[in-house]
């Protein structure tokens, strides 16, 4: 039986043969104690299916192989995706890992349980967005400002638009930085894992896509109390009439910064907005 679990990265690398290309957001992990401790993050989670976003050389893939009973892993390289086939072939044949050589962005993602990657840093944002609404638990490797902004709590300086739309979907924790050093070719910035649980929200909002919006208006003005930041930003939000909703809203609400509402707080001001300041629908 084959033994997953313990592959050389740099022996994977050279397996591999070909150089990385960071425009394509090559930055291999080679660092085994890393590579090591990053399935113990997933530990109790249900691996009956994990789904891994760039499978690069696979050293990952690899210690997945040695937890999960099966792996789907997406890699838009050709070759890397050839590689992976070849390195792991036993897997294949088994059943227990498919390949599948696309974007990430486009392809129709499996029937996952959990997703256990290490992010390309240029699409590490739409990709995170497109996983946290399938509702299944995630570690995830990204760069450690984006990492830190996500996991951030309402009244800190990293706390902004990002940490509320994540938190939407679940809660997110920072387990553990990553040194440049532990990649090869290494990212011009640490990196950091994150895990994040879902979780349903313990409010409601009028739709998820309104909330999206009316988030990316006001956060644009997160210097600004919140009555100014509704009333600028009425053609991100779509309001059609912006004063309405700072008339309704709760005054404490308004006089505040974007920065330190909680999730909830822009819940209720979101249902609210929707309600008093929608533009009229089908009205000439
Ligand atoms: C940061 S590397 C990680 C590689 C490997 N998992 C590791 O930990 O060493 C990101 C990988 O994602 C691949 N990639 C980049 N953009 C992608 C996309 N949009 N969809 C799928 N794979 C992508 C790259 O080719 C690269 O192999």
């Amino acid at each position: 039986m084959t033994e997953y679990g313990n592959r050389d990265p740099d022996a994977l690398v050279r397996r591999a043969g070909k150089r990385a290309d960071t425009r394509q957001d090559q930055h291999f992990l080679v660092d085994d104690r890393v590579l090591d401790r990053i399935p113990s993050y997933a530990e109790g989670l249900d691996l009956a299916h994990v789904l891994e976003i760039g499978g690069g050389p696979g050293a990952l893939t690899d210690r997945l192989l040695a937890v999960a009973d099966r792996v789907t892993v997406v890699e838009r390289d050709p070759d890397f995706a050839a590689h992976l086939r070849t390195e792991f072939a036993d897997a294949v044949a088994a059943d227990r890992l498919t390949v599948v050589e696309g974007d990430a962005l486009d392809i129709e993602l499996p029937d996952f349980t959990a997703s256990v990657s290490n992010l390309p840093y240029g699409a590490s944002s739409e990709i995170a967005f497109r996983l946290l609404p399938e509702g299944k638990p995630t570690v995830l490797m990204f760069q450690r400002e984006f990492a830190e902004r996500m996991a951030a709590d309402p009244g800190t300086d990293d706390y902004g638009r990002l940490s509320v739309t994540a938190g939407h979907y679940a809660d997110a924790e920072l387990v553990e930085t990553v040194p440049k050093g532990a990649f090869d070719p290494q990212p011009r910035v640490t990196s950091a894992l994150v895990r994040t649980t879902p979780r349903e929200p313990d409010y409601t909002v009028p739709s998820d896509d309104f909330f999206m919006d009316f988030l990316r208006a006001v956060f644009t003005q997160r210097r600004k109390t919140m009555r100014n930041a509704v009333r600028n930003t009425a053609h991100i939000s779509g309001l059609g009439d912006p004063d309405a909703v700072v008339d309704a809203a709760d005054e404490e609400l308004m006089g505040a910064r974007a920065g330190n509402l909680t999730p909830a707080d822009f819940a209720d001001l979101a249902s609210l907005a929707y309600e008093v300041g929608q533009p009229e629908q089908g009205g000439d």
